[in-house]
């Protein structure tokens, strides 16, 4: 999303922000319990400043300096835990409100996943340990107060090493690939949804609202990539799975208007060794692999409501 204009005959998309502002807040509970988030924070502003670009005219810009304390300014106001949804949505607002040349704000937020630990099976009060998953929002807020709002999963590493295929695919003289209905199945998730309400008015005003979609749609789309405890499911393909966890998400959640999944298919390559005296020195049977990172399979799709034309 751009601001665009003409300008001495040519078309200008312009939009500008900070990146990457970094914040953690602690809230303290009066029984002791601390809670503490870290988020990666980064604004895009689109506005009319387009003096700025052609002739050096400054007097429309808010300085992405200002953006940054920004952050950190409201991040102090919030003085009851929130989620990270609803600190993009007072920050956007605020940009796009507070500044008359701002037509619209689009935040993004990573928050990264610091678990409260266990000691002797008691949750500690103010210890946290760092999880690898990330929950991600994009919020887009309109000087109007018309609002989007995504949420998302980001490094989400799964990995299942049964009930999973791939066969029947094309095949030419290039390919090498032999069918197989037993192979181990590796990804790394990145998930996002949007809400379906559209304006600030009806944000839905539950204090756990966002949490619980939060953790809700990632308890869908893990249980529905790996099946049930004994048996699993099979898989015969990353795009099915994909297919049946993006469907899944939407059958459940009826407040979400689409859902976006990427999932690389991660290989973990066969390993068989043998030497020109030792035909057979290890036979792969499904049990030693070469884990890698690249080349990867990309496997991505949207799957949205379609809205009826009433
Ligand atoms: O699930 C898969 N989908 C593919 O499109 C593909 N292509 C490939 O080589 N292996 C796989 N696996």
């Amino acid at each position: 999303m751009a601001e665009g204009a003409v300008v001495e005959g040519l078309k200008l998309e312009q939009r500008y922000g900070k990146e990457r502002v970094r914040v953690g807040r602690v809230w303290r509970d009066v029984d002791g319990t601390h809670h503490f988030v870290e988020w990666n924070v980064s604004i895009r502003l689109l506005s009319d400043c387009i003096p700025a670009y052609v002739t050096g005219d400054n007097s429309n810009i808010v300085a992405t300096d200002t953006m940054k304390n920004t952050v950190y300014v409201k991040a102090k106001e919030c003085s009851e835990r929130i989620p990270v949804e609803v600190f993009a949505i007072k920050l956007a607002n605020h940009f796009s409100t507070f500044y008359d040349p701002v037509t619209t704000a689009i935040v993004n937020i990573a928050e990264k996943q610091w678990e409260r630990v266990s000691v002797d099976g008691q949750s500690h009060k103010h210890g946290f340990k760092f999880g690898s998953e990330e929950h991600t929002t994009e919020v887009v807020v309109k000087k109007c107060g018309a609002l989007q709002v995504t949420s998302g999963i980001g490094k989400l590493k799964l990995l299942k090493t049964t009930q999973s295929g791939f066969e029947g695919f094309i095949r030419d003289k290039y390919t090498m690939l032999p069918d197989t209905r037993e192979r181990l199945l590796g990804t790394e998730v990145t998930a996002s949804w949007r809400y379906a309400f559209d304006s600030l008015e009806n944000i839905p005003v539950q204090p756990l609202y966002f949490f619980n979609s939060y953790t809700g749609v990632k308890k869908v789309l893990v249980d529905t990539f790996f099946g049930t405890p004994k048996m699993g499911v099979y898989s015969p393909s990353v795009q099915y799975t994909l297919y049946k966890m993006a469907k899944a998400v939407l059958g459940r959640f009826h407040d979400l208007s689409s859902v976006d999944l990427k999932m690389p298919n991660i290989h973990f390559l066969p390993v068989n060794l043998s030497s020109k005296d030792n035909p057979v020195i290890v036979k792969f049977e499904d049990d030693v692999y070469l884990p890698t990172d690249e080349p990867h399979g990309a496997i991505e799709a949207s799957l949205s409501r379609i809205r009826s034309k009433m």
